[in-house]
């Protein structure tokens, strides 16, 4: 049977990092398959609201550079809206400039906590005003720019607190010593795309992990996996950003639910444009499917995922949080119990990802309990009909349409919520599912 072709959408990360790292650069970038997205937009207007201007250009975008103009007396909004990564890393780069910045966003957006992200800014010299509750948004942002020197940062909650710092650090006035609080770190490889990125456009960041009394060079953050936190820690030396053209990979995340797809249906999907040795740590959807028992191929930079008989894993997702959901609806389709754990962060994404799979999950039949850090599923049989709620998360949205495959006529509350990270989801989704035979649209 032939396989369903399915693009791969951009990188969401790649797209916010390299948008911001050319606005930040010295000369005109022009970037090439940003994702194009309600996130994606929130961080063009935050660099916008800074004086960034942005163009189209060959079917890309020119970012030129710039360096903010003299503060004025009132607050520049800027509005992330659902995107956490827009308001955590937007944040540490506003501080970074003289000025007053006021981060605001949706609802959801004034739940989810940045307080360990404001500490290190506050360490650093600027002033920052809760206007609700203390460690949320909404916030202003207020002082002339980032000192440097040794800043402590707890990264348990969230890796873009440190993505944000050390996006921000190149434009302080010395060198940033970042220290690593708390008793772990959460989606670790997300700190690899910034460190990445930052090298791509120039920066001059490194690793370091502690080695007797003192400190041993890490070549790759990637190394530091796993490590305890006190023994991690970045060095960043003030200095510009470089210019530089660039094309974005594919999105690892939004392609697991057509790889799921193509385990758990009745055809096998092709998904286009991933890079096989991304450092997106999503990419770990492929490992998790092989071991759940699943057919993979690989040709050069598509990967092929076939209908397989799947059993449940124990699997930790610290490392890929935002493939939760995905992984959590495969194992409805697997024999035997998957556990899912080390994902207790998922509480405070665009939903509490905890609580909503085993909720909406559940209403399908399915046999799923919640745990402090995770979730424990057992496959078996399914309703035919299920009334469900995307929680207002794309994830959750996109996951939940895998039931179809399972025979489930789901209805779905929220379905437009998807543009969030992935506008032409239900597009693609049309697709596997006129090849799968599924008789109805949400
Ligand atoms: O830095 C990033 O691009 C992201 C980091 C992750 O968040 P946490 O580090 O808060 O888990 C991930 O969930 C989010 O979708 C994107
Ligand atoms: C958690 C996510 O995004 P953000 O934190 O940027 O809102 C996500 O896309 O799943």
């Amino acid at each position: 049977m032939n396989p369903v072709r399915i693009a791969a959408p951009p990188s969401k990360s790649l797209s916010h990092r390299a948008l911001i790292c050319a606005a930040l650069a010295s000369g005109d970038s022009i970037l090439e398959g940003l994702l194009d997205s309600q996130d994606l937009s929130r961080t063009k207007e935050c660099l916008r609201a800074l004086g960034v201007e942005l163009e189209p250009c060959h079917g890309g975008l020119l970012v030129r550079g710039t360096v903010p103009g003299p503060a004025s007396g009132a607050a520049v909004s800027l509005n992330v809206g659902e995107s956490g990564t827009t308001c955590r890393l937007m944040a540490a780069v506003a501080a970074a400039f003289p000025g007053k910045w006021r981060i605001h966003g949706e609802e959801r957006m004034h739940e989810r906590p940045i307080s360990h992200l404001t500490d290190a800014l506050v360490s650093q010299g600027v002033n920052v005003i809760f206007e609700e509750k203390t460690g949320y948004p909404p916030l202003t942002i207020a002082g002339q720019g980032l000192s440097g020197g040794e800043t402590p940062i707890n990264p348990e909650q969230s890796s873009q607190y440190l993505s944000g710092l050390l996006l921000a650090a190149p434009l302080a006035r010395s060198r940033t010593v970042i220290t690593l609080t708390g008793r772990s770190t959460a989606s670790w490889p997300y700190v690899a795309l910034t460190l990445d990125m930052m090298d791509a456009f120039g920066a001059e960041a490194a690793v370091e992990l502690r080695a007797g009394s003192g400190w041993r060079p890490c070549p790759h953050v990637s190394g530091a996996a796993g490590a305890e936190p006190a023994d991690i820690r970045f060095l960043v030396n003030p200095g510009p950003y470089r210019a530089r053209n660039m094309r974005i990979e594919g999105d690892w995340s939004n392609a697991s639910y057509f790889l799921a797809a193509g385990t758990v249906g009745r055809v096998p999907v092709t998904v286009t444009g991933l890079r096989r040795d991304s450092a997106q740590g999503d990419r770990f959807m492929v490992d998790i499917l092989e071991r759940m028992g699943a057919r993979v191929l690989w040709d050069k930079d598509e990967v092929t995922v076939f209908p397989s008989a799947l059993h449940g894993v124990d699997v930790n997702m610290n490392a890929c949080p935002d493939i939760v959901p995905t992984v959590a609806a495969v194992a409805a389709f697997a024999r035997g119990e998957t556990v899912i754990s080390g994902a207790a962060h998922l509480a405070i994404k665009e939903c509490d990802r905890i609580q909503a799979p085993v909720a909406e999950l559940s209403k399908a039949g399915v046999d799923i309990t919640a745990r402090a850090d995770g979730m424990a599923v057992r496959g078996g049989p399914f309703r035919t009909r299920a009334k469900l709620s995307a929680h207002g998360d794309h994830r959750m949205a996109m996951s939940l349409s895998l039931l179809e495959l399972g025979g489930v006529a789901v209805s779905l509350d929220n379905p437009a919520c998807v543009a969030k990270s992935f506008p032409d989801f239900w597009t693609a989704w049309a697709l596997i599912r006129r090849a799968n035979g599924v008789p109805h649209a949400l």
